[in-house]
């Protein structure tokens, strides 16, 4: 695979040009000498003298922008318009929109919707609270929640500047699983307040996605409302990601042929998804687990103001290996990486065991470029969609809010989650399998389907669902 098919990001340039002062090949060579790709061209205006084009050129760098735009700015007799970036334009007015089920087309619609006649679905549903899910949205809305902290590995960015990650993971519950989900971006970071509010909150939805929000608060904040409310509450950078990445990891294995039991797994990031995967891992036979934070790996000898820290030093690596990623990673079979871009040399890599497994799975930026280890790695997977093999929570919460919502579920209980993660990991069958497609692509139709039907059995095995959807009755 060649670098432009990954990372490509397209903008498109407006060009004016003096044909008597510069050639339309001096622009094209001009952009491609920055490292753009010109794939389209489109002629807006043209006469004898002036011309103005638009040129959809594509880069691999955001970098690389600027660089084209300087460049272009220099050309004598050519003049940048303007530049529009499809990324951008895209976001104009954000990504989703409501819209009623029913138009209201004269008086006796709007009595049905409204006053007077929606008054006795009001009453019925004060008389039997349990009607809110069959009569109102509460049957099939989920809200996203984020206070900002932890946005992608862009880190405290605040509820304004996260509102595009939760609008897009409501168009994924969408498009996906048919969920209608709903963003909200809360302007506030205290543990208490938030949990009053997503409380408060919690009459009108079916489901709570919580979504970026900093460890440890995350800990705390969900298992508070577990306990308070009756509709699943689900932090997806917690069990969205150890989920797929658990489905990720049986597959990447197989491909190395190395047992669970027997390997040496290095984390990095030990906030609200690194926390998470090393207990799935854990519960799943490793036994060599060596997490490490900013200040390095975690050991028992210290103490941390951090009492999840405090308990992870005390489970995992058991050798006691101290010291920097570089330090710790020697030997090891797999690199899982949940804290911040570029942190991961390839030095690194060539000094892990036999056939590494390399999940680079901070985002946007991964830990290491997979192209930097290409040539060295066993398997190579990050969490984005624009290289093979995304690990990304994006396969797993629509169909567990899909399966959730289906069987009326009051939580997404442990057995639920080794579910979804045995469905997603049986979409890829042994002979499909290879080192660039260990996990289905989020596109992939069974995966919803299958994470759904597994979610549902479990949670009627376990005694958590309120309804048994017709297909599962016995
Ligand atoms: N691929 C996926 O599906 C997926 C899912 C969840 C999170 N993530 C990524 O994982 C990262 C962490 O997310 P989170 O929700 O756990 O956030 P978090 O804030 O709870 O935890 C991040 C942890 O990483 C540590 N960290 C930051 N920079 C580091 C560095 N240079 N070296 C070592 N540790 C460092 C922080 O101290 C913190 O403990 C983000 O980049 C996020 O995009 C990916
Ligand atoms: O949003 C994503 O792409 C995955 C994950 O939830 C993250 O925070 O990185
Ligand atoms: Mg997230």
């Amino acid at each position: 695979m060649s670098s432009r098919d990954l990372g490509g990001k397209s903008i498109i340039l407006r060009i004016e040009m003096d044909t008597e002062e510069i050639k339309f090949g001096r622009v094209v060579t001009a952009i491609s000498e920055s490292g753009g790709d010109v794939i389209a061209i489109d002629v807006i205006q043209t006469d004898r003298q002036i011309t103005v084009r638009d040129l959809t050129v594509t880069v691999t760098e955001t970098t690389q922008i600027n660089e084209i735009i300087d460049r272009v700015k220099l050309l004598k007799g050519a003049k940048l318009i303007h530049v529009s970036d499809r990324t951008f334009l895209l976001h104009l007015g954000g990504k989703i929109q409501m819209q009623p089920k029913t138009p209201i087309k004269n008086r006796e619609d709007l009595s049905r919707v409204y006053t007077p006649e929606v008054a006795r679905i009001c009453t019925a549903i004060h008389e039997d609270k349990k009607k809110a899910h069959t009569l109102t949205i509460k049957k099939n809305t989920v809200a996203v929640i984020s206070d900002g902290s932890a946005v992608l590995g862009l880190g405290n960015i605040g509820p304004h500047a996260a509102m595009p990650v939760m609008e897009g993971k409501a168009m994924l519950f969408k498009q996906l699983a048919e969920v209608d989900a709903f963003p909200i971006c809360l302007d506030t970071q205290d543990t208490e307040e938030i949990i009053r509010i997503v409380k408060a909150l919690s009459p009108t939805f079916g489901g709570i996605n919580l979504e970026d929000i900093s460890s440890p608060r995350c800990f705390e904040i969900e298992s508070r409302l577990n306990e308070e409310l009756d509709i699943p509450v689900f932090h997806d950078d917690q069990h969205g990601t150890a989920i797929v990445l658990y489905a990720a990891l049986i597959s990447a294995l197989k491909i190395v042929k190395k047992s669970i039991d027997e390997i040496k797994v290095v984390i990095t990031g030990i906030g609200a998804a690194g926390i998470a995967c090393s207990k799935i891992l854990m519960a799943a036979g490793v036994k060599e687990i060596i997490g490490v934070d900013r200040e390095g790996a975690l050991v028992n000898s210290q103490s941390y103001n951090n009492e999840m820290w405090n308990w992870y030093a005390d489970n995992t690596n058991p050798n006691q290996l101290s010291g920097s990623l570089s330090d710790v990673i020697k030997d090891a079979d797999v690199f899982i990486g949940l804290s911040a871009g570029g942190i991961l040399k390839r030095k690194d890599v060539e000094n892990m065991a036999a056939d590494p497994i390399v999940f680079a799975m901070a985002n946007p930026t991964p830990e290491i470029d997979p192209k930097e280890i290409e040539d060295i790695v066993g398997v190579m997977a990050t969490g984005r969609s624009d290289y093979p093999n995304q690990i990304n929570n994006v396969l797993s919460f629509p169909g567990i809010f899909r399966g959730a919502l289906d069987c009326r579920a009051t939580e997404v209980n442990e057995e639920m989650k080794l579910a979804a993660a045995e469905a997603i990991a049986s979409v890829i069958t042994d002979e499909e399998r290879n080192s660039y497609y260990i996990i289905p692509s989020v596109f992939n139709q069974k995966v919803v389907e299958k994470v759904r039907r597994n979610v549902i059995e479990a949670a009627i095995d376990t005694n958590v669902a309120r309804k048994i959807p017709k297909q599962f009755r016995k």
